[in-house]
């Protein structure tokens, strides 16, 4: 069969590009607007696949952006500083045209857009864990979907008085001014943990607003907060709802925590508040990092239930744009040779150099020391994804010894990245 003609363009139609996102994701919501709907998804970063076949009411395929910003290593343990990522998400094929390329040419679209607008970053949370690799996103890191019950007891001597100086604030999404102070919340956590992700003013507006909306309702609690408050300053923030359940007549409630942040004194403050509500049989976090002092507050088999699942994905749009923007942990000068066909600007051999932390990377025609598909370096970006290990499972070349053991040495970091929230 012939390759269909794909192009993608800006939506310029609202309606159509929302239909196409309520017929792949099989929802509507009567309550809100078109615009309402669309909020933190710019006119301007929403683009479509046009299709001479397509259904008029419906575009082809679909993608948006959101202008997020990535907290990325900056130094000493834990420190961030947040640099312009795009955001990719409302990525959706219309049923009667899926498999035949068109994903594939929204991706390249979107990694040619992102490279034309001067975003050195994109990244995404995938639906399904087999679409992004073959794109150059790479995984940053594993979380875990933790489960504890009410009451269990988190052990930190050295954290006891401090978390007992730190006072927490019950708040409701409704509330006024709400998007404002969670990003501000969100801007002063992310600064000491890389890896988290702070969208724009709309994007925390849209959560607010969502949050009302009678489909994502539904019977369910209105989202709260419980700010964590040292010194006068909202300092930390957990973001949940809690779910009635009796079983003979005793309460047997679940409280699901949306979201989690701060240092690691203000997080347990708040963690012990939230396993102390009344009426809440279990706590269920959805993100807890591989280094999350969770693990060791609450010690060995401690937890009723644990899963596993992927956290961040990053793609490197542009590498000498995009290594400098972080801070390293040792020097290193390895010669790469990157494979990454959809951007002919970046794919090739590079010579990247780190000297007290900081990075560069410059063309060369010398022999490379390792050879590695762009996927790999937007896994290790955060300081989360071992190389070595990755070579060691044979998805690295390496053609100099030693040199991927280097290159790993100056990317990684004391801490595993903090999750990211999703968007
Ligand atoms: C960041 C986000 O927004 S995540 C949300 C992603 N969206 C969804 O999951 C919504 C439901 N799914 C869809 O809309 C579509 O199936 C999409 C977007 C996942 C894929 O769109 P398509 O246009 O069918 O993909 P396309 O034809 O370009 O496929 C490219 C390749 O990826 C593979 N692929 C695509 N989707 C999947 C999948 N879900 N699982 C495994 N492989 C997949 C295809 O088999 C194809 O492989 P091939 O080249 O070896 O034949």
């Amino acid at each position: 069969m012939a390759k269909p003609d794909i192009s993608v363009v800006r939506a310029t139609d609202d309606d159509r590009y929302l239909a196409t996102d309520q017929i792949v994701w099989f929802e509507e919501i009567p309550g809100a607007s078109t615009s309402e709907q669309l909020l933190g998804v710019p006119a301007d970063q929403r683009f479509a696949v046009e299709m001479a076949d397509a259904d008029p009411g419906a575009y082809a395929g679909i993608y948006g952006v959101r202008p997020m910003q990535l907290a990325v290593p900056a130094g000493p343990t834990g420190r961030a500083r947040l640099v312009p990522c795009a955001g990719l998400t409302w990525v959706g094929v219309h049923p009667d045209h899926r498999r035949r390329g068109i994903l594939t040419a929204m991706l390249r679209h979107h990694v040619e857009q992102t490279h034309r607008e001067g975003v050195a970053l994109s990244a995404l949370h995938a639906s399904e864990p087999a679409i992004y690799g073959r794109h150059g996103y790479g995984v940053t890191t594993p979380t875990y979907a933790v489960t504890l019950g009410r009451g269990t007891e988190l052990r930190a001597p050295g954290l006891d008085a401090a978390a007992g100086e730190v006072r927490t604030r019950f708040e409701t999404a409704s509330e006024t001014g709400m998007a404002e102070r969670v990003r501000e919340c969100d801007l002063r956590i992310a600064e000491g943990s890389p890896g988290v992700i702070v969208g724009d003013e709309s994007f925390y507006s849209y959560i607010m607003q969502a949050n009302g909306w009678p489909e994502q309702r539904r019977d369910k609690e209105p989202m709260r907060f419980l700010f964590a408050v040292r010194d006068g300053e909202e300092v930390g923030l957990a973001a949940f709802r809690r779910y009635h359940k009796w079983d003979n007549g005793r309460p047997q409630g679940r409280l699901e925590v949306l979201g989690l942040g701060g240092d690691p004194v203000t997080r347990l403050a708040l963690l012990r508040r939230l396993l102390d509500f009344d009426l809440m049989a279990s706590v269920e976090l959805p993100r807890v990092g591989t280094d999350d002092p969770l693990w060791s507050w609450i010690g060995p088999r401690a937890a009723d239930k644990v899963d596993v699942h992927e956290n961040l994905w990053i793609r490197i749009i542009d590498l000498p744009e995009a290594l400098p923007l972080r801070a390293y942990a040792e020097d290193c000068d390895v010669i790469v040779d990157v494979n990454d066909p959809a951007a002919p600007w970046q794919a090739g051999r590079w010579r990247i150099r780190v000297r007290d932390g900081a990075a560069s990377a410059e063309r060369t025609e010398d022999t490379a020391d390792v050879e590695l598909p762009v996927a790999a370096l937007g896994s290790a970006y955060l300081g989360g994804t071992n190389l070595v290990a990755m070579h060691n499972a044979g998805l690295l070349d390496e053609r100099r010894p030693g040199a991927i053991a280097e290159l790993w040495r100056a990317f990684r970091t004391d801490l595993a990245p903090s999750p990211a929230m999703g968007f």
